[in-house]
């Protein structure tokens, strides 16, 4: 493992390599948060962009993950990839993206997921599937000949990792780890191996 290149450039590298080898979801990570009591909830979302800014993915600001992000703005996250034997883990603060990059991102979803996004709303009840499909039909009258913008309720996150541990799989469970931590975000990173 080359630990000597920055970590989000190294998770960048590794996501890149499981998007040739991965057929399945290789962006799709693992997301825990907290709710206001501390127990924890994690599910999967995709990864989106990997930057120097942090970690990028996008949500429903109402849903679970939503709110508890406001209750609580700290997530860690882990990605494996089955055909590489590489698993890479993250912890950090998060915060919501600018509405600018949220419209950016938005507007290169499918129509149809962008539709989903207004028909939605996310973790809460749903009394009958008919419902989704009335709302759904409703918006395609609505935007129908025009582009669809972002819902109010729909944005991204980032997290920038305080935390970045890269684990390769190895031998007789003798796996292969490097732990990159920071103070804060913008600090320098320092490096240790860890046992397996
Ligand atoms: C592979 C995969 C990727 C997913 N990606 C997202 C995503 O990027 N954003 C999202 O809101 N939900 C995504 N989901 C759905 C979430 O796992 C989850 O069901 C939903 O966001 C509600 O979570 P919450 O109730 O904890 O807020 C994905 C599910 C899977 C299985
Ligand atoms: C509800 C929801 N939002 C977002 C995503 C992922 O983002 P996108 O649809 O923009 O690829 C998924 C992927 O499964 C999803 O289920």
């Amino acid at each position: 493992m080359d630990a000597s290149a920055s970590p989000l450039e190294l998770f960048q590298a590794w996501l890149d390599e499981a998007r040739k080898a991965c057929p399945d979801n290789p962006d799709a990570i693992a997301l825990a948060t907290a709710d206001a009591t501390g127990t924890p909830d994690v599910r999967y979302v995709l990864l989106k962009r990997i930057s120097a800014e942090g970690l990028e993915f996008f949500t429903n600001r109402a849903s679970s993950k939503g709110r508890q992000l406001e209750a609580r703005p700290h997530a860690a996250l882990a990605a494996y990839w089955r055909e590489l034997g590489r698993q890479v883990r993250a912890r950090g603060p998060v915060d919501e993206l600018p509405r600018e990059r949220v419209a950016e991102y938005f507007a290169t979803r499918r129509r149809p997921s962008q539709l989903g996004a207004w028909a939605s709303k996310q973790s809460a009840e749903l009394a009958a599937a008919e419902e989704l499909r009335e709302r759904l039909a409703a918006l395609e009258k609505k935007f129908a000949g025009q582009d669809v913008p972002p819902p109010e309720h729909w944005t991204g996150y980032r997290m920038q990792p305080l935390e970045i541990e890269f684990w390769q799989e190895g031998d007789a469970r003798l796996h292969e780890r490097v732990l990159y931590s920071r103070i804060e975000a913008g600090a320098a990173w320092t490096t240790r191996r860890l046992q397996p």
